[in-house]
């Protein structure tokens, strides 16, 4: 359906790792406008590769807060250029990378309430955060403080049942306690700790906003029955945090207004309004209007599966969250840290840097490769917890080179088993009926998608959008408005048009990978007992 010409529109923004997007949708859910800010190429400026600083410790991983303000000014400026209406904008939402943290320096509340409409956002901040680069997901370096808070909760399991997840080094709370220690007069300076969904939420707000409870699922800190911050948890990790944290809110929250900034420099209508933002990863269950028995795949910069659950069951591996559109549910996810960028990197060592060539490579190259298998955690991966490339052949002997084709497929088959023997040990299971939808840039690779119909045995499915995060923050802007005279989400997204079927299994799919599953678990144990002996199994790459 055409959308009328000053009918009311919805924007939701989505600040991911490595680029800023934006999408628009009008009251029908038709996408309107997209766009985004790739922040190496646009931003070069502030020097970061995949939108990150790696520190040369290899664990510590930041990004510049002033290059996420500096990408909004020009993604607003860029929208403006091509005549976009903001005065039709009736809400707004977003969501971010999930678990960095951003520190609002001493006296930024008073800067962020008066920001003034002829200056650029990133000028008139560049003095308002006591910690320049934020740590962000990628990072693993808070070890020590992982087990001083598993300690401090009776022990890993007893943490995970209380905040939905054992300690991990990316999350908030871990991220906050090492920096108090490291950098005790950042944290002095402090008067507001957001998380990046938060945080941008704050820029639109003119003031602090709420973290939700959806993405407060993913700092170790909040209680995810009670939904509130747990004392223990917070006396643990540093003093005084829970007035800097403020109080968490339902994720489905209008937190106010736009700030009249918005109002005077880009024409935004005084009555539009801020939808709580969330976690990139609850934005795009919303995005892609998840229903229970689906299963998402999310192939951005990280590789997520997660799925829509309806009674919390946290274990020492993967995590529960709040759900982000319904307050009495949960959703289950298990994030892998080398998702596209080992992707990239293998597309560029053995297919010319195209991925043209790496999808000929998986159409050439047989169901199981032969059994060739391998694992490539370029970086010490989250799940499962190792570090180095593994190549094995079909006899189980490891090896040290694959030829090009067959390592482009033993990446790809090796990530796919990967999340599905680590999904099926989350509890979830594969039965007739079971949807596959995939989303993030890599979906818009069908050869991609067969592979990963092949392993999982299940049609898979996409959205319109390869990005359904900011589609996501937009339907909950949306929705946001009806939220509190009970409408639900699902009324809100009864219309949107279904997922596309792009792939379905191979008939010879089962036989040939029920038994790879079977020698990729016990092939993932040999790397992990060699990681932890410290025993060096890392190959060269091809
Ligand atoms: N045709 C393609 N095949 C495989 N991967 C792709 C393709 N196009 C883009 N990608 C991958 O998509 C990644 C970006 O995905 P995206 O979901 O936008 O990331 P994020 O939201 O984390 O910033 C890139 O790193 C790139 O490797
Ligand atoms: O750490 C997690 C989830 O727990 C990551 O999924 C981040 O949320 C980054 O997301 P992408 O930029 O890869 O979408």
């Amino acid at each position: 359906m055409a959308a009328v010409p000053d009918s009311p529109l919805y924007l939701g923004l989505d600040f991911s790792t490595q680029q800023l997007k934006v999408a628009a949708v009008d009251e029908h859910l038709n996408v309107c406008h997209h766009d985004s800010v790739h922040f190496d190429s646009e931003l070069p400026e502030f020097r970061t590769q995949g939108g990150v600083h790696i520190h040369a410790d290899g664990l510590t991983v930041t990004a510049p807060v002033l290059m996420w303000v500096k990408a909004l000014d020009l993604l607003l400026y860029k929208m403006k250029r091509v005549g976009f209406d903001f005065s039709r904008v009736r809400a707004l939402s977003g969501s971010g990378q999930q678990h960095g943290s951003v520190y609002w320096r001493k006296g930024a509340s008073q800067t962020l309430n008066q920001l003034i409409p002829d200056q650029k956002l990133h000028r008139l901040l560049r003095d308002s955060f006591s910690v320049c680069d934020a740590p962000v997901w990628m990072d693993s370096s808070s070890g020590p403080q992982c087990l001083h808070l598993e300690a401090a909760a009776g022990g890993a399991l007893r943490l995970a049942e209380l905040t939905g997840s054992r300690a991990y080094e990316r999350f908030t709370g871990n991220q906050i306690a090492k920096l108090r220690q490291s950098r005790p007069q950042a944290y002095k300076d402090t008067e507001r700790i957001s998380l990046v969904s938060s945080f941008a939420a704050s820029l639109f707000l003119g003031d602090y906003a709420a973290i939700d409870y959806s993405d407060g699922s993913g700092m170790n800190l909040l209680d995810i029955r009670t939904k509130t911050w747990s004392q223990i948890l917070l006396d643990a990790t540093a003093p005084g945090l829970g007035r800097l944290l403020g109080a968490p809110l339902p994720s489905t929250s209008v937190l106010g207004p736009i700030s009249s900034y918005f109002v005077h420099r880009y024409s935004f209508s005084e009555s539009c309004r801020v939808v709580a933002f969330t976690g990139d990863n609850p934005a795009s269950l919303a995005g892609m209007s998840l229903q229970p028995g689906d299963v998402a795949m999310s192939l951005g910069t990280s590789d997520t599966v997660f799925l829509w659950i309806q009674q919390p069951r946290p274990a020492l591996e993967g995590h529960i969250f709040c759900n982000p559109v319904d307050q009495d549910m949960y959703m289950a996810l298990l994030c892998f840290k080398n998702g596209s960028l080992t992707r990239e990197r293998i597309r560029n060592e053995c297919a010319e840097g195209s991925w043209e060539v790496f999808s000929t490579a998986l159409r050439e190259t047989p169901l199981g490769n032969n059994g060739s298998i391998g694992f490539y955690f370029d970086n010490l991966e989250i799940t499962p917890s190792a570090a180095g490339v593994h190549r094995f052949d079909g006899d189980d002997n490891k090896v040290s080179w694959l030829s090009p084709q067959v390592e482009v497929r033993a990446l790809v088959e090796g990530q796919f088993l990967s999340r599905r023997v680590h999904a099926e040990r989350l509890g979830y299971c594969i039965v007739p009926g079971t949807r596959v939808l995939a989303t993030g840039g890599a979906s818009s690779n069908h050869a991609v998608l067969q592979v990963l119909s092949d392993v999982f045995n299940a049609p898979v499915y996409t959205i319109d959008m390869s990005d359904s995060t900011c589609l996501g923050a937009a339907y909950r802007a949306l929705h946001g408005l009806g939220a509190e005279s009970g409408v639900s989400f699902f009324d809100v997204v009864k219309n949107t048009p279904e997922p596309h079927l792009m792939a379905t299994p191979h008939p010879a799919a089962q036989q040939v990978y029920d038994q790879m599953l079977k020698r990729y678990t016990r092939l993932e144990e040999i790397v992990l007992q060699a990681h932890c002996t410290g025993a060096t199994t890392t190959n060269k790459p091809c």
